[in-house]
């Protein structure tokens, strides 16, 4: 276990100092290609784990340091550790002794000493720590004091259950191919192969125990995909029919993109700024079968690309904060600062008016983020109808939805924003 205590600390790290954590986790794996499986697994384990509770962990270690540590790789070391010790109830003893051997690899010789003895302390004084750090919102919570400070303000009923749902560990959604196979008959399928599941939505499953993809029946010809449940909402919602020409805008990785071609026979334009995130649209597609038109383009600047024929629907699934997956995310809290939310709404405020230009008369625009904030969600949709004389609201036909379109982080979905708006 030294060897996944060490390798995470060093992904955390990279995360710390501004780098995504699926990138530093495949950067060290890179550089460690020898490890077992399991050491892989509780490498990736304890990464996000750690980043989940970093703002618990981190309040617990100051107080047990006398100084900054400027050694920031065992800073992490220490923080897997407690983590370990706090969150995972590992066997107390086996987690120390495994962080001071981890500590044998650093340079300075008093690493090993001092690993033991913050370690020891901390199980000597934990309940006076916690008790010490009870009145802390960024301890209490693991989000930085301005995302707590948003939420409450933006939420007042609901901000701490949304907080603690983005503290979960996430559950493993699939989505059901209606165009190769029935509810019903998968779930038989997945029934007989002793996986267990919840129905939670007309194509959504709930597994109960995640899957590797290489055992979901099923996964490689295309009859399933893996999609959260509330991502799923979208392509019922966008009610594109057959024949219909349809923008997907922001389409990659293509989960939407794969659902809009599953429900009808589309004349689709699949767009995306980013060409290699493209490539991943391309395989989706391929594995399920599908043909969409695949263009790497700015959503913005329709001039440079637009044929002029209008569009029937668009989706506009738009870059955003992701404040509302961060329960798969982890690393999104600590990367993430408040001007962000300012700079990812002006991004949304130029690439909205930009496609409404694209959709015919009585089309319909689905703008969708996977973000809690408002603004870029109604905020966004206020300001733009407030501009746009054609543009009109429309109700959201899922039951799943409230009807102000936002769905809060909870245990079967994520969170994310839906507005529909038609050109009248
Ligand atoms: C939320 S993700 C889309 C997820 C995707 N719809 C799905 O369901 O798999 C947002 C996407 O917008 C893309 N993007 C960002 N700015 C863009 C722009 N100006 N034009 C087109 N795509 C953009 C990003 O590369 C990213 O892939």
């Amino acid at each position: 276990m030294h060897v996944a205590q060490l390798l995470a600390a060093e992904a955390i790290d990279a995360v710390l100092t501004g780098r995504n954590l699926s990138s530093a986790i495949e950067a060290v794996l890179k550089h460690h290609s020898h490890i077992t499986p399991q050491q892989r697994g509780a490498m990736q384990d304890l990464s996000y784990g750690t980043l989940r509770h970093y703002g618990q962990l981190q309040a617990l270690l100051s107080p047990l340091l006398q100084k900054p540590l400027s050694n920031t790789r065992l800073r992490c070391l220490l923080l897997v550790a407690l983590y370990q010790l706090q969150q995972d109830r590992a066997g107390a003893h086996t987690v120390v002794d495994q962080a001071v051997q981890a500590a044998g690899s650093f340079k300075p010789q008093w690493a090993k000493g001092l690993v033991n003895a913050i370690l020891r302390n901390f199980l000597r004084q934990r309940d006076a720590l916690l008790a010490a750090i009870q009145n802390d919102d960024v301890a209490s919570y693991s989000y930085p004091q301005w995302w707590i400070n948003k939420l409450r303000k933006q939420y007042p009923q609901d901000w701490q259950a949304m907080l603690l749902a983005g503290n979960q560990h996430p559950p493993m959604s699939l989505r059901v191919n209606l165009r190769q196979t029935s509810m019903a008959d998968y779930v038989a399928r997945l029934d007989a192969q002793g996986i267990s599941a919840d129905v939670v939505g007309d194509s959504a499953l709930l597994l109960h125990k995640p899957l590797p993809v290489e055992r979901i029946p099923g996964f490689s010809s295309g009859e399933v995909s893996v999609q959260d449940a509330g991502a799923q909402l979208a392509a019922p919602l966008l009610d594109a029919q057959d024949g219909m020409r349809v923008l997907d805008a922001c389409c990659a990785p293509g989960g939407k993109t794969g659902h809009l071609l599953e429900l009808a026979r589309l004349d689709l334009l699949a767009l995306d700024s980013d060409a290699l995130r493209l490539q991943r649209v391309k395989s989706n597609l391929d594995r399920l079968n599908l043909q969409a038109t695949l263009l790497a383009a700015d959503a913005a600047q329709p001039d440079g690309w637009w044929d002029g024929r209008p569009f029937d629907r668009i989706l506009a699934d738009v870059p955003c904060t992701a404040s509302g997956i961060v329960r798969r995310h982890v690393d999104i809290k600590w990367l993430r600062r408040e001007a962000d939310v300012a700079s990812f709404a002006q991004q949304q405020a130029r690439i909205l008016p930009a496609l409404w230009q694209l959709l015919a008369k009585g089309g319909k625009l689905l703008y969708v983020t996977c973000s809690v904030f408002h603004e870029e969600n109604q905020s966004q949709i206020d300001g733009f109808i407030k501009q746009q004389v054609d543009a009109r609201q429309l109700p959201l036909s899922s039951p799943m939805l409230p009807p102000q379109g936002q769905l809060h982080p909870a245990a079967h979905h994520d969170g994310f924003f839906y507005a529909m708006l038609q050109k009248i």
